[in-house]
């Protein structure tokens, strides 16, 4: 369970403070999907970089089943089961899929098993395995990669910030799969996604929504996406990806 508690983050803007996470406290529960949706700047990608460690609160506590990790590191925080899929990935010249498949399990893992994680994105296994993750990777093949390792990682909160960024319409049907299966399969872990896109807030067990810095509602699916149809919240070109299954790319 992750717990953020009275969480403010403010940074210096050409000289003045802007304040960006307002005192907000949150609890991710284990075996849930919870998604972080609201307006764009409303603060969700800052507050999903300060779970993940890249940016530090100016104030509050964030604890991981009870230990305080407010002021571990990025690799620490990996270390203690936290899994980011940035919304912009990294690209890793000279390192081949396989090999960040296999980092992120931290075993000896076989080329096969590296490939079904592959496949889980939509990928086509065996056009990727070897390649180089440089500039040669489109965006939206990157960022299937990326959610390929997080789910290879398995991690006790995996973090998604806007997986669907980039996304062709045939792979978005195949990653909101990606995430069901992990949502059935969750045990004793969290999955966190931060999303405009109605389709995956179906898919949530929670809905957090987020405001000028400041959460402004949290509950259950059923109680909050009503209350988000025909917002801006709720984006309305996410009902250009409502694509047919037999659409989804296969390999
Ligand atoms: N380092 C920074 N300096 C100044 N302003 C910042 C900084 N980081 C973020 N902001 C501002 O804070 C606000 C929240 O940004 P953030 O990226 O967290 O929003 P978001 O809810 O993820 O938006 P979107 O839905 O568009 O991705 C924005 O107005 C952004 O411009």
């Amino acid at each position: 369970m992750l717990e953020l508690k009275n969480i403010t983050f403010q940074v210096n803007d050409e000289g003045s403070d802007k304040e960006i996470i307002r005192d907000i406290s949150l609890t991710i529960p284990d075996d849930k999907l919870v998604v972080i949706t609201g307006p764009n700047g409303g603060g969700k990608s800052t507050l999903a970089r300060l779970i993940a460690g890249i940016e530090k609160p100016t104030s509050g506590q964030i604890l991981l089943d009870g230990e305080d990790i407010t002021n571990l590191s990025i690799t620490d925080r990996a270390k203690k089961g936290i899994g980011f899929a940035f919304q912009q990935p990294v690209r890793f010249k000279g390192i081949q899929v396989f090999d960040l498949i296999k980092l992120a399990t931290g075993t000896n893992l076989s080329v096969g098993e590296a490939c079904q994680f592959l496949s889980a994105v939509g990928l086509c296994a065996r056009d990727y395995i070897d390649r180089e993750v440089n500039s040669s990777l489109s965006g939206g093949e990157l960022k299937r990669i990326e959610i390929a390792t997080v789910l290879a990682k398995a991690s006790r909160l995996s973090v998604f910030d806007e997986p669907e960024a980039g996304i062709d319409l045939w792979s978005f049907q195949n990653l909101i799969e990606v995430f069901q299966n992990m949502r059935e399969q969750i045990h004793d872990s969290s999955i966190l996604i931060i999303s405009h896109q109605e389709r995956i807030l179906n898919i949530a067990d929670e809905i957090v929504v987020l405001k000028d810095g400041k959460l402004e509602k949290q509950g259950s699916r059923e109680e909050i996406l009503p209350s988000l149809m025909g917002t801006a919240s709720a984006v309305p070109e996410c009902r250009k990806n409502f694509v047919a299954k037999e659409d989804a790319q296969e390999c």
